[in-house]
């Protein structure tokens, strides 16, 4: 049973313009997405650039207004009290990000900048929430050393350490992870990585894992949804996803995933180029998630899936 559902979840922003600077058009940067999460399982939400994956996890958390949807947390509409700073939503669901610096106050030390959720949420005493900052940082591997420092006094990975620590500070059912490595080098990403999951292992936590890498996704998910201007072209479970996937778009994104077997890589080239053709005759199509094809009016305009009934009828 899943603990937590979104329910056709939309974004809209306006686009505003003319002398009156009226609304002229609107970006569907999420329209119509649907995901429930269990427990200790960790979901992929892959896309290009622009797909509307960050805004998708930043309006789950409360960070981005919703135009329409609902979500729902152990049986309750929490759709309104997300934006509530002391909700138990807001204790519960945590976000990672890929800059972690421009998430962390530079002027305050790391005792501040961990000690803050536990302020806002658990109430300890000095001696307690002291206690509960020690654990956090055994947790993440470091040594009390670190306590008095500032943010740019870390490296990269250090510092997306601190961003987990502060995030698994009231232990938290999920934590959203927006391209929570992409900024590291490979060598620190597997560290981040595999530390995520031995968090997950240890705590139970559930991860939305948002990523335009589907190496780095297939390490880490066990369902994968993937998105495509503001959608969900398709979604699976991980091995279904890489073994059989059913929509143009992902075979696209599959095939672009860097080879590193030279045996194999003139042969993934050439399904490359076959896939990016057959995808460059379909990109004036949008594909719902019945697979009811709809025509989009012009590349520029991407976010728009033909509304019209005429235009409806003609397909
Ligand atoms: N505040 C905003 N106002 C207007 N449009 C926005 C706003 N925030 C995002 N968008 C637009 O919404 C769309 C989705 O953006 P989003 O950042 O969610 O995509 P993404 O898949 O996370 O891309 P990236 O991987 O580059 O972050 C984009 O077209 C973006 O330009």
């Amino acid at each position: 049973m899943s603990f937590m559902q979104v329910e056709d979840l939309k974004v809209h922003y306006p686009i505003r313009g003319g002398f009156f600077n009226t609304v002229v058009d609107h970006v569907y940067a999420v329209d119509g997405v649907t995901m429930e999460f269990d427990r200790g399982k960790t979901y992929g939400l892959v896309g290009e650039s622009g797909s509307g994956k960050s805004t998708t996890g930043k309006a789950i958390i409360g960070l981005e207004k919703i135009t329409s949807g609902r979500i729902l947390y152990e049986g309750e509409d929490v759709t309104n009290a997300r934006r509530k700073r002391d909700s138990a939503y807001n204790r519960d669901i945590q976000m990672i990000f890929q800059d972690s610096h421009s998430s962390m106050n530079p002027r305050k030390r790391v005792l501040d900048i961990l000690a803050e959720p536990i302020r806002n949420f658990l109430k300890l005493s000095p001696q307690e929430e002291r206690k509960r900052i020690n654990e956090l940082l055994a947790i993440v591997g470091m040594s009390e050393d670190v306590l008095l420092k500032y943010p740019h006094e870390f490296s990269g990975g250090q510092k997306q350490r601190l961003g987990i620590a502060r995030a698994v500070a009231c232990n938290p059912k999920m934590i959203i992870a927006d391209e929570p490595v992409s900024a590291l080098d490979l060598s620190v990403q597997a560290q981040v990585l595999n530390f995520m999951k031995d968090i997950q292992e240890q705590y139970g936590i559930s991860y939305l894992f948002i990523s335009h890498d589907l190496g780095v996704v297939r390490h880490m998910c066990d369902h994968i949804s993937i998105m495509y201007k503001g959608r969900f072209v398709e979604t699976g479970k991980r091995e279904d996803i890489y073994t059989n996937p059913q929509h143009i778009y992902t075979n696209r994104l599959l095939s672009a995933i860097p080879d590193i077997e030279p045996e194999t890589r003139i042969e993934r080239k050439l399904e490359r180029q076959q896939v990016e053709a057959a995808y460059r005759q379909e990109q004036h199509k949008y594909y719902d998630k019945d697979g009811k094809v709809y025509p989009l009016k012009s590349i520029s305009d991407s976010h728009r899936v033909a509304m019209s009934e005429d235009e409806k009828e003609r397909v």
